[in-house]
């Protein structure tokens, strides 16, 4: 069904594969006509011999608003395998629980990564995942992770099952062919894809190697943020989420493994058949992929510079109303008309945290060290904001006309995950050859450019010029 040449109605032929469009739907699929049960869901006998199986991502009594699950109709249940064990070898480098201080610390320094180098020859997308940081724990059902990866090998007889939470991937460098319970999804760099807690996946690199970002969230799924006055269009729209149609394996693969994240610790169990054999399936909780370039920005069209929430993709709330566990906020190409304002972001402590990723392009606010694939990290009321380059050139001898005019930023795509909570930072994200130790740096060389009317200006106000790294101090104003 997934490669008719004419797709169902509700079905979009969208690159290689078939999706189905909208988020939060409710939607069946079927690889083989007739393979769903009609009217029920767990009938005595399914269609075609099937086993019944029910995915929850949601206690069964949660709110109905708020309630997800998938009902699955497969060759074999998933049951049926070898018990699990600790995986040999362990990924020492993921992260389920941030309590441990061995593991990860607080820092409220500012942190910058540079791109990571390509990984030594045969990682797949499971040995290449590292978490950065993260606060809270998956046993508690509270916290997030942020992971990045790096994989040159396609999964080969083995899928991934995160036991902890949901992974929203953001892949930087080459795409990624997702093979989920579910279906197919190709997600190439500029798209996301979500795969919630519990979903079986298996990540192939059909471009040679890539790397991204992961966020994942423990105890808490991603929805469509409120669009308050902005009123009932704008932002994401959810029609432009597509999940994946059914798509099935049958052959025997014995020594097939599954590996389980649990607790931030893999787990291994074998069996012989592929976990990718559900034929068909109807529910709401699946997963989804959405193409960052169908987003419709809103945004300032007379002066001042809006807050990035403005810029919200998807959010996952926390119980306090309008605080999130994790926003994922993109900065996307878009006109910049703002009259008489400091156009580039502004200068700012916040008391959520925000990490930062470039997919492509310059950010905004900094001309130097911030490159496709690196990273940041501006913690809780740690002050950030554009590097001194950024500023100089934002307030320099351009007449106020052009800096006035619109002007589109173009080729650029960068976006945060911001969360409440106060992320601790692995110790071997510290201690990274990729950390950039200099960060600071780009903010030392902003100087006084403070004048007042008893002629003494465009110093540190006691007289001394401030110190800085190269930039001429204080010249601008003096020789205004
Ligand atoms: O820190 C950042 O670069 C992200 C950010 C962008 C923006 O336009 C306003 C606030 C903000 O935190
Ligand atoms: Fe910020």
């Amino acid at each position: 069904m997934s490669n008719s040449t004419h797709p169902p109605p509700q079905q979009e032929q969208v690159d290689a594969y078939s999706y189905l469009s909208g988020l939060g739907n409710s939607f069946s699929s079927e690889a083989v006509p007739g393979s769903l049960p009609a009217a029920q869901n767990s009938p005595l006998h399914c269609p075609l011999g099937l086993y019944a199986e029910q995915l929850s991502g949601t206690s069964f009594t949660s709110p109905r608003h708020r309630n997800l699950r998938t009902w699955l109709y497969r060759i074999k249940p998933s049951v049926t395998h070898e018990p699990f064990h600790p995986r040999d070898p362990p990924n020492r480098r993921l992260v389920g629980d941030f309590d441990d201080r061995a593991t990860a610390v607080a820092t409220p320094t500012q942190l910058r990564w540079r791109p990571a180098e390509l990984p030594p020859p045969g990682l797949d997308f499971v040995d290449g995942l590292h978490t950065v940081c993260g606060a809270g724990s998956s046993f508690l059902r509270h916290g997030f992770a942020i992971h990045m990866y790096a994989a040159n090998k396609s999964m080969d007889g083995c899928a991934f099952c995160n036991a902890d939470g949901d992974f929203l991937i953001v892949p930087q460098q080459g795409k990624l062919l997702i093979t989920t319970e579910c279906g197919k999804m190709l997600v190439p760099p500029g798209e996301i894809v979500v795969i919630p807690q519990g979903f079986r996946f298996a990540v192939d690199l059909p471009d040679g190697p890539s790397r991204g970002y992961v966020s994942e969230i423990f105890g808490a799924h991603f929805q469509l943020p409120d669009l308050g006055p902005i009123g009932a269009n704008g932002l994401a729209a959810a029609r432009d989420f597509l999940s994946p149609t059914a798509w099935f394996e049958q052959a025997h693969r014995p020594g097939y493994t599954i590996v389980q994240k649990y607790g931030g610790e893999l787990f291994t169990a074998t069996q012989d058949f592929s976990p990718f054999n559900v034929v068909a399936w109807h529910g709401n909780y699946v997963p989804y992929k959405y193409d960052l370039s169908k987003f419709c920005p809103f945004n300032t069209v007379l002066f001042d510079h809006a807050d990035p929430s403005v810029n919200t993709v998807l959010t996952a709330p926390t119980d306090k109303p309008g605080v999130a566990l994790l926003d994922f906020v993109i900065f996307p190409p878009r006109w910049l008309v703002a009259e008489n304002t400091f156009r580039p972001p502004y200068y700012h402590r916040n008391c959520m945290s925000e990490f930062m990723g470039l997919i492509y392009g310059m950010y905004e606010a900094k001309a130097d060290g911030f490159l496709p694939g690196g990273a940041s990290l501006h913690s809780c009321m740690t002050p950030h904001g554009p590097d001194t380059r950024t500023y100089e050139a934002t307030i320099s001898s351009l007449g106020a006309a052009a800096k006035n005019a619109p002007s589109r930023l173009c080729g650029t795509l960068a976006f945060m995950f911001e969360s409440a909570l106060i992320p601790r930072v692995c110790r071997w994200a510290l201690e990274s050859p990729s950390r950039d130790l200099d960060y600071y740096q780009c903010w030392i060389g902003l100087k006084s450019h403070f004048s007042h009317g008893d002629g003494h200006r465009g110093d540190d106000g006691d007289g001394r010029a401030a110190t800085t790294t190269g930039g001429e101090v204080g010249k601008d104003a003096k020789e205004e």
